[in-house]
């Protein structure tokens, strides 16, 4: 099976208001799927529709090569873990009464809740009430619920909202570690680019409840386009030379940014500079970053 989570045309629509559009996921097995998006685009519904908690105005969802329909639902859902929003927990209980209660929900044998806890390291605070747990500590319990039973997929929306640098770290390396420990596949909703460049393997960007780019983390950097930048004693000169030879060129902070070319061009227009007087000082290669590809993919500034 090559794809965990495939979306056919998926649609969904609240009133007058269309939320998702023609939506064609692919999750591919054993991946770290970052589903990327800015706030409103539809990640949540997306999941929620997945999990069999939304019902899709129209489209199909295949699940472990299998279309999802109302009879097999259940089954499938019982090899998913989830942590939708923010977890939920009775505060007054400690983490280990927490997860006995889901263990039981679950129908998963007790003696999975030691696994879990040693996975996201709290079998330290395993008997300490939730009140008193740190929001990371919190976002691990949750996790840990929803790795028990040690489902094939997990599907995680924004599960580093309202942590720490520290917290965030600790949860991305977890997230990370899980395929190739566990198994397991793993769909993860960001709006933070660093975030998805730091842990996916493979992406979907969403925008406006439709599917701007999907394809692996590899080939999203490739659609990023190259810059060189030159540092000269003279850019205003530099730049007037540069143009008359039909170079596109703009200032950003002392460098003059031109467009990526072949070696032998760079080397025929930074000689010219040369011989006209000006003093090169720098020459770098720039590659647009995550925000720079979605601004370019968007065309919006702003939209993270
Ligand atoms: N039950 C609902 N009824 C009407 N509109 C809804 C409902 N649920 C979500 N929406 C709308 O659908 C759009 C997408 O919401 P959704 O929560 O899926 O986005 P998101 O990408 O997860 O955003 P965020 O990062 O803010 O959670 C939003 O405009 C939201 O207001």
């Amino acid at each position: 099976m090559e794809n965990i989570i495939t979306t056919k045309n998926l649609y969904k629509q609240y009133s007058n208001f269309q939320c998702i559009q023609s939506l064609d996921l692919k999750v591919p097995h054993g991946s770290v799927y970052g589903f990327l998006g800015p706030n409103g685009a539809g990640k949540t519904t997306t999941m929620k529709m997945i999990l069999g908690l939304v019902r899709p105005s129209s489209g199909a969802i295949t699940l472990f090569g299998k279309m999802t329909t109302s009879k097999n639902r259940l089954e499938m859902l019982s090899q998913i873990g989830s942590l939708i929003e923010s977890p939920s927990y009775y505060g007054h209980l400690t983490g280990l009464e927490n997860l006995r209660i889901i263990s039981t929900l679950k129908k998963v044998p007790e003696k999975d809740i030691q696994r879990v806890l040693s996975i996201v390291r709290l079998e330290k605070q395993e008997g300490k009430k939730v009140n008193e747990y740190s929001m990371g500590m919190k976002q691990r319990l949750g996790l840990a619920g929803a790795l028990l039973g040690n489902p094939k997929l997990l599907i995680l929306d924004e599960p580093t909202n309202g942590l720490d640098p520290a917290g965030m770290q600790e949860m991305r390396e977890l997230i990370c570690s899980l395929p190739q420990q566990y198994g397991m596949t793993v769909m993860v909703s960001s709006h933070l680019l660093g975030e998805i460049d730091q842990i996916a393997t493979d992406v979907g960007i969403i925008n406006h409840g439709k599917l701007i780019f999907q394809g692996s983390l590899a080939a999203l950097h490739q659609k990023s386009s190259h810059q060189i930048a030159i540092r000269t004693m003279n850019n205003i000169t530099a730049s007037k030379i540069l143009q008359l030879q039909g170079l596109a060129c703009k200032e950003e902070q002392g460098y003059l940014i031109i467009p990526a070319l072949s070696d032998e061009r760079i080397a025929v227009f930074i000689q010219d500079l040369i011989h006209k007087g000006i003093r090169v000082v720098r020459i770098e290669e720039r590659n647009n970053n995550l925000e720079d590809i979605f601004l370019e993919l968007t065309g919006k500034a702003g939209a993270l």
